[in-house]
C-alpha cells in the first residue's frame, strides 16, 4: 500500500521517517519550494533541523500528484486542514485520509474527521492521535498512539500499515472520542502552563489536570464518545504528556502567559483556537467547560491568569 504525507512540518516529517524505517518511500507534499528543495537536496526538513532524512523520503509541491497514494497522512495545523483539502482537485474516493492534527475547526465546530467528511465525502476519514513529540518519533523512541476510524476494516489496515517496531498503534472506531481527547488536552495544557508560570504550584496543576479531564469527558460524552476512549492514549495519555513537559508548545505558551512573557508567534499552538472553538461549541450544547472558557479569555487578553484562577476557585461548591 502506498502512503504519502501532506504537510512538511515537524509531525509530518517525523511520520515520514517512521514509515521509511519500515521500507516505505513516502512522498511529502510541502506548499513552498524552499522546503521541497531542502528535503530533496539537503535531506533535512526545516521543522526538524537536527535530523538527517534518508534519500527514500522525497518531497514535491505538486499536491495532486502526491495525493494519489492510497493512504494520505494530513499533517498540517487544524485550522489549515480545510484549506489543504480544498487544494486537491480529486474526490479521493476510497482513499484513507488520516488526520494527524489536533483541534476543533473554528468554522465548522467539528474535529478533523468531520472536516474530512465534509470536504471529501467519498474518502475514508481516520485520525492518528495520542502522546508523542515529533522529535521522539523522529529519533525512533518508543511511542504508543490511537488510530481511530469508523470503518473497522480500514482502521485495522491502517493500524498495521502505520505501526512500526517503535510506534505501536491501538485501534478504535470512536473517532469522536479520539479527536476530542487530542483537541482538549492542548487547552488544558495551556491552563497548566499558566498555572505553573504564575507560581501556583504542582498541587494546583494536578487539580487543573483532573478537572480538565472532567471537562474533556463531559463534552465528549455529550457528543456520543465512549468514556474509555478518553481514558486511553488519545485522552488521558496525551493530557499527562502535554501538561507536564516543557517540550510541549501548548504548555510553554501557557508558561509564557503565566510569567507575562512574549511567545514566538510562528510556533503552532493548537490550544488557542481550540479553546475558542470548544467554548462556542459548549455554549451551543449547554455543556459547562469553565477551564476551557478561562483559557480562551486569558489567551485572547480578555482576563489575567490571576483573575482566571480566582474565578475557578470561587465557583459554587459541588459534588465531584
Ligand atoms: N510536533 C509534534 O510534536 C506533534 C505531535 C503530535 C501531533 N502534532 C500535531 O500535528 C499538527 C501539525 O503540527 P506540527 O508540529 O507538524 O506543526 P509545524 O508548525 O511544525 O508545521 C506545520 C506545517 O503545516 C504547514 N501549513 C500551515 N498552514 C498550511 C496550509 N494552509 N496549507 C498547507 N500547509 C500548511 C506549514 O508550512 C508547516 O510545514 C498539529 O495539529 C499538531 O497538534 C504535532
Ligand atoms: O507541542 P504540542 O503542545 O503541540 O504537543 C505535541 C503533541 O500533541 C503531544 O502529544
Amino acid at each position: 500500500m502506498s502512503v504519502a504525507v501532506l504537510g512538511a512540518g515537524a509531525f509530518g516529517t517525523a511520520l515520514a521517517l517512521s514509515l521509511s524505517r519500515e521500507g516505505h518511500a513516502p512522498r511529502i507534499w510541502a506548499r513552498d519550494a524552499a522546503t521541497v528543495e531542502a528535503i530533496n537536496h539537503e535531506h533535512r526538513a526545516p521543522r526538524l533541523p537536527a535530523i538527517t532524512l534518508p534519500d527514500t523520503i522525497t518531497a514535491s509541491t505538486d499536491i495532486d500528484a502526491v495525493a494519489q497514494a492510497e493512504t494520505l497522512l494530513l499533517a498540517v495545523p487544524m485550522q489549515s486542514l480545510h484549506d489543504l483539502l480544498s487544494r486537491i482537485a480529486a474526490p479521493l474516493a476510497g482513499q484513507r485520509l488520516v488526520a494527524c492534527c489536533k483541534g476543533v475547526d473554528l468554522a465548522e465546530l467539528t474535529g478533523p474527521t468531520g472536516v474530512i467528511a465534509h470536504a471529501k465525502p467519498r474518502a475514508i476519514p481516520a485520525i492518528l492521535t495520542g502522546p508523542s513529540f515529533a522529535d521522539d518519533i523522529a529519533r525512533n523512541l518508543p511511542t504508543a498512539l490511537t488510530l481511530a476510524c469508523r470503518d473497522e476494516a480500514a482502521g485495522e489496515a491502517l493500524q498495521h500499515e502505520l505501526s512500526t517496531g517503535a510506534l505501536r498503534l491501538y485501534r478504535t472506531t470512536d473517532t469522536t472520542g479520539a479527536e476530542l481527547g487530542g483537541a482538549l488536552k492542548n487547552v488544558i495544557a495551556i491552563a497548566c502552563g499558566a498555572c505553573i508560570g504564575e507560581g501556583m504550584g504542582d498541587s494546583a496543576r494536578a487539580a487543573l489536570m483532573t478537572r480538565g479531564f472532567a471537562e474533556m469527558t463531559r463534552l465528549a460524552a455529550r457528543l456520543g464518545a465512549r468514556p474509555e476512549t478518553l481514558a486511553g492514549l488519545c485522552g488521558l495519555g496525551d493530557l499527562a504528556l502535554t501538561c507536564t513537559s516543557e517540550l510541549s508548545r501548548n504548555y510553554r505558551f501557557g508558561l509564557a502567559l503565566g510569567r507575562g512573557e512574549n511567545f514566538d508567534a510562528h510556533l503552532t499552538v493548537e490550544g488557542v483556537k481550540t479553546a475558542e472553538a470548544v467554548t462556542r461549541l459548549a455554549a451551543k450544547l449547554g455543556v459547562d467547560l469553565p477551564i476551557c472558557a478561562m483559557v480562551h479569555e486569558v489567551s485572547t487578553g480578555g482576563t489575567s491568569v490571576t483573575e482566571a484562577i480566582r474565578y475557578l476557585l470561587n465557583r459554587p461548591l459541588k459534588e465531584e
